[in-house]
């Protein structure tokens, strides 16, 4: 992404983006008397997608609408639903709104990939990293993911609740430079413009400033459990890990070709980009729980941007587990940076010196190529 201090048009924002997440809210999609999914609506928002891909941006949905579908289908009444009515409900209505996603998304030939997530999955660093795994691997392979929080086994104490943050949180886990919020509001207001009809849409937000924050209204009960705070705490989220966030009116039709064609829209921009984000992350917040020794060629890769292998390792300090921190440091002890490593110390030890070839020999299992990937690695 260019600069993000740039003042840039959404529609280059958006072909200029290289990994866009967009979220969609209950309310857009599904009838909430039938309980059905809006059909034309999501098929003017394929094309949409498809759109975008073919200019080379890839993309990744995260979709509510379970739970809306769901109650319909089960009989349950209106108002709030018990948890485990809700979870019965989302068990329900999921498999349905992937099926319509499947099928709108066939008619382009693009294979959709259903993803259920919990909060617990973007905080324990190893299910992050194999959930990011998967995301790129799915994104490669030219898949569409469609992304919802796994309800049925998310209590109330470990939900995100509300897909705002939880799309915040997968542009953070997939290093997304965009973030769509599609919402049934044009974006923020000076003040809820359902109460106040002089409230004005602010355009562009840089900074989320206690005089930004009180303009957002309490969540609304109902059918999203957004509101406008929601949004904010996705933005949060987003700006930090350097995402770019837009809240862009999603009724119409075609919202994604609205929002290029320069409809209204807030946009949330960061100071940073993903990768300097979520490498200040890895050298700044979390501790080593080991060391990885590498030799002279190792050291020229990794100043290079490149990752570590192996095969340029020569000894393993300490005790940690994949996913941990560890530091990089040369044969003399001095301290290259900090990475993630993809092993276990007792695997790394096993492979240490050897080459990725060999990997699946010597573990019995076939594990990354790299110990460290570079996007996992912060050299200082
Ligand atoms: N400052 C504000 N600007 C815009 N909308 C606001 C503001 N404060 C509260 N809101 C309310 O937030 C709603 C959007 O949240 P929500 O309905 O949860 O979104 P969605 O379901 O589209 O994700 C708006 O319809 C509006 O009533
Ligand atoms: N996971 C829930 C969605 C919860 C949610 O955030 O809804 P919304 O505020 O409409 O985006 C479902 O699929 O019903």
């Amino acid at each position: 992404m260019t600069a993000a201090a740039e003042p840039l048009l959404s529609r280059d924002r958006l072909s200029q983006a290289r990994r866009v997440v967009l979220k969609i809210g209950s309310a857009l999609l599904v009838d909430q008397r039938t309980g059905h999914v809006h059909r034309q609506w999501m098929e003017s928002l394929a094309e949409d997608i498809v759109a975008l891909r073919q200019r080379g941006v890839e993309v990744v949905v995260v979709s509510s609408g379970a739970v809306a579908v769901g109650r319909r289908h089960l009989g349950l009444p209106d108002g709030v639903l018990k948890l485990e009515e809700k979870q019965a409900a989302a068990a329900t209505g999921q498999i349905r709104l992937a099926h319509a996603y499947q099928e709108v998304m066939a008619h382009h030939s693009v294979i959709v990939s259903q993803v259920l997530l919990t909060l617990g999955d973007s905080e324990d660093r190893r299910r992050y990293l194999n959930a990011r795994a998967t995301l790129d691997t799915l994104l490669k392979l030219g898949a569409l993911p469609v992304i919802n929080e796994n309800d049925t086994v998310a209590t109330t104490e470990i939900r995100f609740g509300d897909n705002d943050r939880l799309a915040a949180r997968v542009a953070m886990m997939c290093g997304a430079d965009t973030l769509v919020l599609f919402s049934d509001i044009d974006g923020l207001y000076t003040a809820d413009p359902k109460g106040d009809p002089t409230a004005r849409l602010i355009p562009e937000v840089r900074e989320l400033s206690p005089e930004i924050r009180a303009m957002a209204g309490e969540a609304r009960p109902g059918v999203g459990t957004g509101g406008m705070v929601t949004k904010l705490l996705a933005a949060q989220i987003a700006m930090g890990a350097g995402c770019a966030m837009a809240i862009a009116p999603g009724k119409p039709m075609h919202p994604l070709q609205a929002l290029t064609e320069g409809g209204p829209c807030t946009w949330f921009l960061p100071s940073t980009t993903p990768r300097a984000a979520r490498k200040k992350w890895i050298s700044g917040a979390i501790k080593p729980l080991g060391s990885v020794i590498v030799d002279a060629g190792a050291v020229k890769a990794l100043r290079d941007g490149r990752s570590l292998l192996p095969a340029g390792v020569t000894a393993i300090d300490g005790d940690f587990q994949r996913g941990d921190a560890v530091a990089v440091k040369t044969a003399d002890g001095t301290l290259l940076g900090k990475g993630l490593i993809a092993y276990s110390a007792e695997d790394a030890r096993a492979i240490r010196g050897r080459q990725s070839s060999e990997i699946e020999d010597i573990l019995g299992y076939r594990g990354r190529e790299e110990l460290i990937h570079r996007d996992d690695l912060a050299i200082d």
